[in-house]
């Protein structure tokens, strides 16, 4: 695999006295999805704030595409094409399937100043909408009204508006939450073309998504990462199966 796209360098970030992330180094390189796995407030989301740039780190660095990004905002880092979904839906609910991707096109392009309506007959951005949205199978849908989604629909919504940004990295924080077995099994399908277009850091919790999918795991426990490997050297360590997989694995 080529050089990384993302790193963090030594981030560390401190919550008064807890330690959400210490001297966490991590990369992802062109055409991997990279696992990023630890119990419930091990701080992995305080990672992937702190990649977004949502959150600065006390001390560390953020590089993307070979360049130092960590004074950069969210918006700026998206521009350079750092694409995202979130735990908690960013979607527009009253919104059609379709304007909440244009919204995303529109976030991308950098003029969100522009007024709506006009914005909805910009030919290149509906485009760019659409073809979003027959990537995740929800060109059918695009008068719905985002509202009327099914819980697997709107994370696959949220995917097609990071995909109309076209990115070059991915950051997903769970995205198979609340999919059943069905949804989950179809977004693993379309993560594991979309390794080859853009890899993605994976957060997630269902760890059959992830041993399906990770080309790299690693293990975050107290802000700490203790592990990283392919998903044969995490499920053979020791360390984390006592920290994390245990229970799981001797059920
Ligand atoms: N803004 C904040 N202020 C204070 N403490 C915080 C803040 N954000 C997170 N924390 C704490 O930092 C720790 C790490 O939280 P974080 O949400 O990053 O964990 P996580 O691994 O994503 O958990 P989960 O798997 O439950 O989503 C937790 O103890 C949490 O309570």
């Amino acid at each position: 695999m080529g050089e990384p796209l993302l790193q963090t360098r030594a981030i560390s970030k401190s919550f008064g006295a807890l330690k959400a992330s210490s001297d966490v180094s991590l990369d992802l390189r062109p055409g991997e999805i990279h696992a990023l796995i630890g119990p419930n407030g091990a701080g992995k989301s305080t990672l992937i704030k702190q990649i977004a740039g949502n959150l600065r780190p006390d001390s560390g660095t953020v590089h993307f595409l070979g360049r130092d990004v960590t004074a950069l905002d969210t918006v700026a880092r998206a521009r350079l094409g750092l694409g995202r979904t979130f735990q908690i839906s960013a979607l527009a609910m009253e919104f059609t399937v379709l304007q909440n991707a244009v919204l995303g096109a529109l976030g991308a392009r950098g003029d969100v100043m522009r007024f709506f309506r006009p914005v909805m007959k910009d030919r290149a951005l509906l485009e760019r909408a659409q073809e979003a949205l027959e990537r995740v199978g929800l060109q059918d849908h695009a008068t719905t009204r985002t509202a009327e989604l099914s819980h697997g629909q709107r994370r696959q919504l949220e995917v097609a508006v990071a995909l109309t940004l076209r990115p070059r990295a991915f950051l997903m924080d769970e995205p198979m939450a609340g999919l059943g077995a069905g949804g989950s099994k179809r977004l693993t399908g379309f993560l594991d073309g979309l390794r080859a277009e853009a890899p993605i850091l994976l957060v997630e919790h269902d760890m059959d998504a992830v041993f399906a999918l990770a080309d790299r795991i690693s293990v975050l426990v107290y802000g700490q990462i203790i592990a990283t490997g392919t998903a044969a050297d995490i499920r053979g360590n020791a360390e984390v199966r006592r920290a994390y997989l245990g229970e799981e694995d001797t059920a």
